[in-house]
């Protein structure tokens, strides 16, 4: 089973929000979880809670409420930090309960000094570690960097709640950090606890299921947007994506309407190559535009020294979108895209796809078929049931080291690995142009995030404008009425 990153982690959340599990419900399922697991591990004796002021403390919280049943526990709770510091509404709300469950033991701790004349956590028998789970950052400071050293030199035994307190469950670097006999981890594994060190922060450890809805995993919603790359205030001109566009010659319209996409959803700057016939049309869609001319009416070989220039200077290169179907231009496509670091590849360019110069080269690759294009790929049709289609995705992708975007009512996207759906869109998109603009939008994404969230985030930015689009226009609507509504999209909640 794969792992999940505490922004991945975040976005399951948002998106159990989105479908009425709220972070409350979470939070007593985790801490019920944790009740549990340590009435599994020990039958009776003091348990100390020792919680920071983050979740991973109300988890703790829930879980004190849960043990204080039981007359075999006596129950204490060491809060590092004042009641009125506790971060979030629902560590307030679990910690205002505890009033009234009969737990006498109750003491908040700012001052580091205090927690080393705490005589608790030398008579504790089972210590909860709640200081800090994925919320951690930098330097530990205080108190919680006394309570850590304290909890490691004491002989109780030492459950973590979600990480050993400190530790990084991504697996990056970290100062200092619990050594938990027992870690409870939850929903699912985190990378960091399966590095190869991990026995000396974490002794076992367990994940417990919290509650979370399947299709807050497997449907994109507005909790992938946030896994999203923010920009930095400082960022300079091309941080934000340099896009080369490769398209156009058999028609005009598509590569322009792909440029704009991605300028809209934040590009810095897009360049499109493009067959000299064309060029000058499509440069006068707008001044934002840089168009390159190439040698010819098609793209073809001749223009591969060029386009291999142009390729060192972009991020992402988005190839097919109105190239048309010559042979020439086929295989200079197949000897472009292996050149190419990140690639998106749409309409006409998926017929110029080889899938061992792709696996040789390393270069990551996002297709984004419609069901008639993936049936000439996989050489079979395209299945209308949703598990074999999904299937065939993820078999498709996995086989041939690449990512799809399988569009249609409900697009299908897959690494490989995962496969993630897209509900986002309407019948009135089945108007020409909006594959481009969905190009453009990913294109845009890939630059400066993973390959899976470029592609699961544009189909689902792509469709949520769409929908916008059609709230006006109906089955009127144009793909530059979507193209116009991408910056609604994204930024709705800033
Ligand atoms: N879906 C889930 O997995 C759920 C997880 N839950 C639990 O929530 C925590 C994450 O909670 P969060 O509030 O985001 O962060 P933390 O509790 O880990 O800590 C934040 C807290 O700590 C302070 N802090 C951060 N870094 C430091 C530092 N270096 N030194 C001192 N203090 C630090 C920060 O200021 C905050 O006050 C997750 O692990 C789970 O346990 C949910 O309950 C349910 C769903
Ligand atoms: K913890």
């Amino acid at each position: 089973m794969y792992t999940i990153t505490t922004s991945q982690m975040n976005a399951i959340d948002k998106n159990c929000e989105y479908f009425g599990l709220s972070t409350l419900q979470l939070m007593e399922n985790a801490g019920a979880g944790i009740a549990k697991e340590v009435k599994n591990f020990i039958e009776s004796g003091t348990i100390v809670v020792i919680a920071g002021r983050g979740n991973n403390g109300g988890d703790a919280f829930v879980a004190a409420r849960h043990l204080a049943q039981y007359s075999n526990y006596k129950v204490k709770i060491i809060l590092l930090g004042r009641s009125s510091q506790i971060k979030t509404d629902d560590a307030i709300k679990n910690y205002q309960i505890l009033k009234h469950c009969d737990i006498t033991d109750i003491l908040e701790v700012s001052d580091s000094t205090q927690i080393l004349n705490l005589d608790w956590i030398d008579s504790a028998d089972v210590i909860i570690d709640a200081i800090l789970g994925t919320g951690v950052k930098s330097k530990i400071r205080e108190p919680e960097s006394t309570a850590i050293d304290m909890i490691n030199n004491s002989k109780a035994k030492t459950i973590s709640v979600d990480v050993p307190s400190g530790f990084d469950p991504d697996g990056g670097d970290f100062e200092k950090s619990v050594f938990s006999d027992v870690t409870l981890t939850f929903h699912r594994m985190k990378p960091g606890l399966e590095s190869k060190d991990i026995n000396r922060y974490a002794k076992s450890v367990k994940v417990v299921n919290i509650g979370v809805c399947s299709d807050a995993e497997k449907i994109v919603g507005r909790g992938n947007l946030e896994m999203l790359k923010k920009r930095s205030e400082s960022s300079h001109k091309g941080n934000s994506g340099r896009i080369l566009i490769i398209g156009g010659g058999a028609y005009s319209g598509a590569p322009g309407l792909t440029s704009l996409a991605a300028l809209r959803t934040g590009a810095d700057l897009v360049t499109i190559a493009t067959p000299k016939n064309v060029a000058d049309i499509i440069a006068s869609f707008s001044p934002n535009l840089i168009v390159d001319s190439l040698s010819s009416e098609v793209l073809c070989s001749e223009d591969i020294p060029k386009i291999k220039d142009l390729v060192k200077s972009h991020d992402v290169v988005i190839i097919g979108m109105g190239i048309g179907r010559d042979d020439r231009s086929k295989s200079a496509i197949e000897k472009i895209i292996p050149c190419c670091q990140k690639v998106v590849v749409d309409a006409d360019g998926l017929y110029g796809l080889n899938y061992n110069s792709i696996s040789e080269s390393g270069c990551e690759v996002i297709i984004t078929p419609h069901a008639g294009e993936f049936s000439y790929l996989q050489n079979k049709n395209t299945p209308k049931d949703r598990d074999s289609r999904a299937c065939d995705v993820m078999d498709f992708s996995k086989n041939n080291h690449l990512i799809t975007i399988l569009k249609g009512k409900e697009d299908i996207i897959s690494d490989g690995e995962r496969i993630l759906y897209n509900q986002t869109g309407n019948p009135g998109m089945t108007v020409g142009g909006t594959g481009d603009v969905l190009a453009g939008i990913t294109g845009a994404l890939f630059a400066v995030n993973s390959a899976i969230d470029a592609a699961s985030c544009g189909a689902f930015i792509n469709g949520a404008a769409g929908d916008l689009a059609f709230e006006e226009k109906g089955y009127g609507l144009l793909a530059t009425d979507i193209i116009d509504r991408i910056t609604d999209v994204i930024n709705i909640d800033k």
